[in-house]
């Protein structure tokens, strides 16, 4: 048996609440609770229990316990559960009762899901998955996030790392009958068609960027000239007086950023500091910050104040599409004779038609059509795309059978890392003999 350390944590958010969650694993946990409570329960079922010190005897709470005894927990090790009130006292008593237990310590942040991947409980991207959905805050998020945590990567990591070692089997073969030109020739070519394959599929994960929108929201950026009512409209939209509005131009200096729900899409509004020539050196370095966030996004909002002929935005912008937004119709008489949507800040006007246009085309950004996305964040991406570079090598590769060969591993080794199992080697060994390919 291995022997590791207890680990205890409040897994309830922190401060004072109605009930406080603890949560106990490792090998010590069935001594402890017995300590604390006079026995264990019936496994996986709740029983109301007074809780005492074990070394003074005094009563810390009544609470319900639940036992989970290895390897049918969560972490894979004995575990236990202990539901309390949620004070501050209470819950510290607890833990320090616990705590002077041999062998028993504070849980690092991310122990009891590193336990349950040690232990093949979790993948790696089901590990990434509930990270997501605890930090998850809409809807599309929260969805996207469990539907990794449920295994949607690693099912695909495992089709595409079976289909791998089927073109590496193969690969060998040729290796093997390379006396034989034909049987070796094929094989091969054989090889390469499951390869390309694979990397036409790897290809289009890659162009997906939806995944990683939604996880971290889709960028909206007002750009603009000074005082056409941006901080106004950043305002208007977060319902919140966030930004500072006044009647002077170059008020905004720095990049002021609100976190939307848009009928549970994740958006994120960033205001910043008016384009015009010239201004000093703070402004300045406003407007680089303001060209520079406004590169980044995924949507750029070019608002211009109707009571005022305006310039075009600066090329730069101009190169990002930008949409074209009327401020301040309250004051301007007669239509802007332009395909703009006009609004007014101030008063409201034309604001859900524009917010309509920001959740259409944040949906589009951030929901795929036909499959879910694979991708949900960089560490994804560049596994992905070192596995289909290696790929690409290994389809153009015309010399040695051995060094195209190696291409494949290495695709494998990179498909591996996604759910962090990296045993190819050993499935390889497993499906060779399955194959009897050789001899
Ligand atoms: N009270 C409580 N609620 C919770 C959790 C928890 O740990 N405790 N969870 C924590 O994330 C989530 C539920 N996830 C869980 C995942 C696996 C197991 C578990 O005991 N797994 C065993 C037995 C499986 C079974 O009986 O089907 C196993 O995998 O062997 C428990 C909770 C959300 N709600
Ligand atoms: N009449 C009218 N005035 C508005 C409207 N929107 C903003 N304003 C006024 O325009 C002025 C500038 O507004 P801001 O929101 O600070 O403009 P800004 O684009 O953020 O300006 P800088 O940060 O300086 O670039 C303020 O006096 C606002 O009250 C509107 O829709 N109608
Ligand atoms: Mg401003």
């Amino acid at each position: 048996m291995k022997t590791t350390d207890t680990i205890i944590a409040l897994a309830s958010g922190q401060g004072r609440s109605a009930i406080a969650l603890l949560r106990i694993s490792g090998p010590a946990t069935g001594d402890v609770v017995t300590a604390l409570s006079g026995g264990l329960p019936e496994p996986r079922y709740a029983a109301l229990r007074r809780l005492t010190d074990p070394a003074t005897g005094s009563l810390l709470d009544r609470g319900l316990v639940l036992w989970f005894p290895a390897p049918a927990s969560f972490t894979g090790e004995d575990m236990a559960e202990l539901q309390i009130h949620g004070g501050r006292a209470v819950t510290a008593n607890v833990v320090n009762a616990s705590l002077t237990w041999p062998g028993v310590r504070l849980a690092e942040p991310g122990e009891f899901a590193s336990r349950a991947f040690e232990n093949g409980k979790l993948d790696l991207s089901a590990v990434e998955g509930l990270a997501d959905l605890i930090n998850a805050e809409t809807a599309a998020q929260a969805k996207q996030a469990l539907t990794q945590a449920e295994g949607s990567l690693r099912t695909h990591a495992s089709d595409w790392r079976m289909r791998l070692l089927r073109a590496q089997a193969l690969a060998e073969a040729s290796i093997d009958f390379s006396d034989e030109d034909d049987v070796a020739g094929d094989a091969m070519a054989q090889a390469k068609g499951e390869a390309a394959a694979l990397l036409e599929e790897l290809t289009g994960e890659l162009q997906k960027r939806s995944g990683e929108r939604l996880r971290d929201g889709f960028r909206i950026v007002i750009a603009g000239p000074p005082n056409a009512g941006k901080s106004s409209l950043l305002n208007a939209i977060a319902a919140r007086d966030v930004a500072i509005v006044s009647a002077e131009a170059g008020t905004t200096r720095d990049l002021v950023e609100v976190h939307l729900d848009l009928d549970g899409l994740p958006v994120i509004l960033t205001d910043t500091a008016g384009l015009r020539e010239g201004g000093g050196e703070i402004e300045s370095e406003g407007m680089r910050r303001a060209r520079s966030r406004a590169a980044e996004a995924d949507l750029v909002i070019w608002l211009i104040d109707a009571t005022d002929p305006q310039p075009d935005p600066p090329s730069d912008l101009e190169a990002l599409s930008p949409l074209p937004v009327l401020n301040k119709i309250d004051q301007a008489d007669g239509p802007g004779g332009s395909d703009a949507i006009a609004i007014s800040a101030k008063s409201g006007t034309g604001l859900e038609r524009l917010l309509d246009v920001l959740k259409d085309r944040a949906g589009e950004g951030l929901e795929a059509a036909g499959e879910p996305p694979a991708i949900t964040r960089a560490r994804h991406r560049t596994e992905i795309e070192a596995a289909a570079s290696a790929l690409g090598r290994f389809i153009e590769e015309d010399s040695a059978a051995e060094l195209a060969a190696e291409e494949l591993r290495v695709a494998g080794r990179h498909i591996g890392r996604l759910t962090g199992y990296i045993d190819v080697e050993e499935i390889l060994g497993a499906i060779f003999g399955e194959f009897c390919i050789g001899k």
